[in-house]
């Protein structure tokens, strides 16, 4: 950025809450973001020019901890993750999962105001108790209506704090999930996020509709409001393509398991092979260079010439 308050190309600079609200709001438009959790999948998905990324709190807990999508991660885990992941391109915006925000109202406070000060565009709070799980496993609890409402009060809270301390740069996206439907039925989780838009979340986000008829009437419910589609391979909600997801209404659509489920098949079948046979089938063409280029490699080559370094010239 330079003095006058905008960037190389001339543009005022945009956040990327500003971004994923514009994404948000186009006419027939829905943006359909991969799950991505690490840096390796965040590149994979960049490269391939998806304009939106979701980082996937159960991706995250099972890349950095190794463990089970079960409320083990800590804030600190998911925020420093979301940092790293917003880091790599800000022109594209980042919406990340902050569970049930990872305590009462002053934990969450804190949490909307780690992820904002990290760059993520949006993300998404949710009425499960705190030992929470996968939002397509069976045997979930919510917390009350109240309760909730008083995690996205904190969190609207939060929000306008940053915006007083850093205008424009202390937005961000507030989407408002419900698990409520598997254990309080349907007009129950739809009241949920009734109250929830009503108390200034930006976004509805019904988890596991388990029926087309559900996606279309929590659409319908909440338009112009925007609703989030979430889309898991083997989970309760019926498989729907992004225009069948946009011709149901929902403006966003994540895919949080796209890249560990093709991770856990592909490198699969790599490990056993080596088991097997003692080698590893690479495709042809595979070599660290190219590697490390989907990670940035030439940038950081140009970045040391501009200052004068020769350490890279012959890499
Ligand atoms: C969206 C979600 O919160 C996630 O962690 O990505 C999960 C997805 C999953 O566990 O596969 C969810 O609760 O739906």
């Amino acid at each position: 950025m330079y003095g006058n308050g905008k960037t190389a190309n001339g543009l005022a600079p945009r956040t990327a809450a500003a971004r994923l609200r514009e994404l948000l709001h186009q006419d027939d438009h829905i943006t359909v973001c991969p799950g991505v959790y690490d840096g390796i999948t965040a590149r994979i998905a960049l490269q391939a020019g998806f304009d939106c990324l979701y980082m996937t709190g159960a991706g995250t807990a099972a890349s950095r901890l190794g463990m089970p999508d079960l409320g083990v991660v800590t804030m600190n885990d998911m925020a420093t993750n979301a940092a790293m992941i917003a880091s790599l391109d800000r022109t594209v915006p980042l919406i990340a999962d902050a569970d049930t925000g990872y305590g009462g109202p002053l934990m969450i406070s804190r949490t909307v105001k780690s992820y904002i000060a990290g760059g993520v565009a949006g993300l998404h709070l949710e009425d499960q108790v705190v030992s929470k799980r996968c939002g397509h496993l069976l045997g979930k609890e919510v917390v009350d209506q109240e309760t909730f409402i008083s995690r996205i009060r904190a969190a609207v809270i939060a929000r306008e704090e940053m915006r007083k301390d850093l205008g424009d740069a202390g937005d961000i996206v507030l989407i408002a999930r419900t698990d409520a439907l598997q254990a309080n039925g349907f007009e129950d989780a739809l009241q949920r996020l009734q109250e929830a838009i009503e108390a200034g979340a930006d976004v509805a986000f019904l988890e596991g509709p388990t029926n087309v008829e559900q996606c279309r009437i929590v659409c319908q419910k909440f338009a112009p409001i925007p609703v989030l589609l979430n889309m898991v391979p083997g989970g309760v909600t019926p498989t729907l393509t992004g225009n069948e997801a946009k011709e149901a209404g929902f403006k966003v659509m994540i895919h949080p398991g796209c890249m560990s489920f093709a991770v856990q098949q592909s490198c699969g079948e790599v490990v056993s092979e080596l088991k097997k046979t003692g080698a590893v089938k690479t495709p042809p063409g595979t070599s660290p260079r190219d590697f490390f280029t989907l990670c940035g490699l030439q940038e950081c080559i140009e970045l040391d010439k501009r200052v004068g370094g020769k350490a890279y010239s012959s890499v």
